[in-house]
């Protein structure tokens, strides 16, 4: 290792929905985190870690920062919020498309001493420059951020760039992860993920924040693993609604999943998909618990 390696930790916060996770798999060069065009897609933070053989950078994904309508919501904005002391960086990520900037969220970094960076995601919907130097213009008279960097982390545009400031901000040490480790979940936990994934494109308004994933065990069967996993949701509709007519939907779900999982685990699954209903789960502190979500702290 060389003398002078840095590693650190870098967390990526914003509301829901602006590319928070996009950019986190076009750093790492894989998907470790799901996306999707609905808020609220990343519940748990989730690390993925980019070792070069000049420094470690570990990235904290964090879940949007909204108004909390339930326990589960009240959750997720701790985490966020627990993600920004004691970084080496934060990422503040906007959406060029929703303009200019918000008093609430930038409260947030009031009294903390990392550096904060403007990052302004989606240009590529922008139709003019004037347009990324306004939102730049409103977001620095808010607050005193360290850097802007407007950037595609669809198109991966002006990320490189991104990553050589940070790469100044580290601290000089040990890395902390093996060089391989791309991220801290466990297959069960990309697993489940990925299924709630598939549950997010196929359905609409309340089921998909109704959805939680529970991998309930798994089985070698010759070389194929096999993977029993549940689908929770709130109410004998949204059973109805993710089992679709004649099974179809639950098929479809469970089709799109499985070749997602063979790719990303270089496995081979077959995949069995139950639904459940368990009423209220996102205001029990115990079905959180059992459903994984607990904001690590
Ligand atoms: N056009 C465009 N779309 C993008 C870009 N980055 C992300 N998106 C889309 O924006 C949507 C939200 O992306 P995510 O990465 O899931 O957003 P997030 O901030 O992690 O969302 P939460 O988990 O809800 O906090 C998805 O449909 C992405 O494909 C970008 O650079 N350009």
């Amino acid at each position: 290792m060389k003398t002078n390696f840095r590693s650190g930790f870098i967390s990526i916060v914003g509301r829901p929905n602006v590319g928070k996770s996009t950019l986190l798999n076009a750093i790492i060069g894989q998907k470790i985190a799901i996306t999707s065009p609905k808020p609220q897609t990343t519940r748990n933070r989730i690390l993925g870690i980019k070792t070069t053989e000049d420094y470690q950078m570990v990235f904290v994904d964090t879940p949007g920062i909204h108004k909390p309508k339930h326990e589960l919501g009240r959750l997720l904005d701790q985490t966020a919020q627990s993600s920004i002391e004691g970084m080496d960086a934060v990422l503040f990520m906007v959406d060029a498309e929703k303009g200019l900037a918000e008093d609430h969220v930038i409260k947030l970094f009031q009294g903390i001493s990392s550096p904060v960076y403007l990052v302004i995601n989606k240009v590529d919907l922008l139709k003019s420059k004037i347009q990324i130097d306004k939102i730049i213009i409103s977001y620095m008279n808010v607050y005193p951020f360290a850097g802007f960097f407007p950037i595609s982390a669809k198109d991966h545009t002006n990320i490189d760039h991104l990553i050589e400031e940070l790469v100044g901000r580290l601290p000089v040490g040990y890395p902390l992860f093996e060089s391989s480790e791309i991220t801290d979940q466990s297959d069960f936990q990309l697993m489940s993920e990925i299924i709630r994934e598939k549950v997010l494109y196929h359905t609409q308004e309340e089921v998909p924040h109704a959805v939680a994933v529970v991998i309930e065990h798994t089985e070698m069967i010759e070389d194929v693993y096999e993977v029993h996993a549940t689908i929770v949701v709130e109410r004998n509709t949204q059973k109805q609604i993710l089992i679709g007519k004649g099974g179809d939907m639950l098929k479809q779900i469970g089709t799109e999943a499985r070749k997602e999982i063979n790719k990303i685990l270089n496995t081979r699954i077959h995949l069995i998909l139950w639904v459940k209903v368990k009423k209220d789960w996102r205001n029990r502190p115990s079905d959180l618990k059992s459903f994984g979500y607990d904001n690590h702290d």
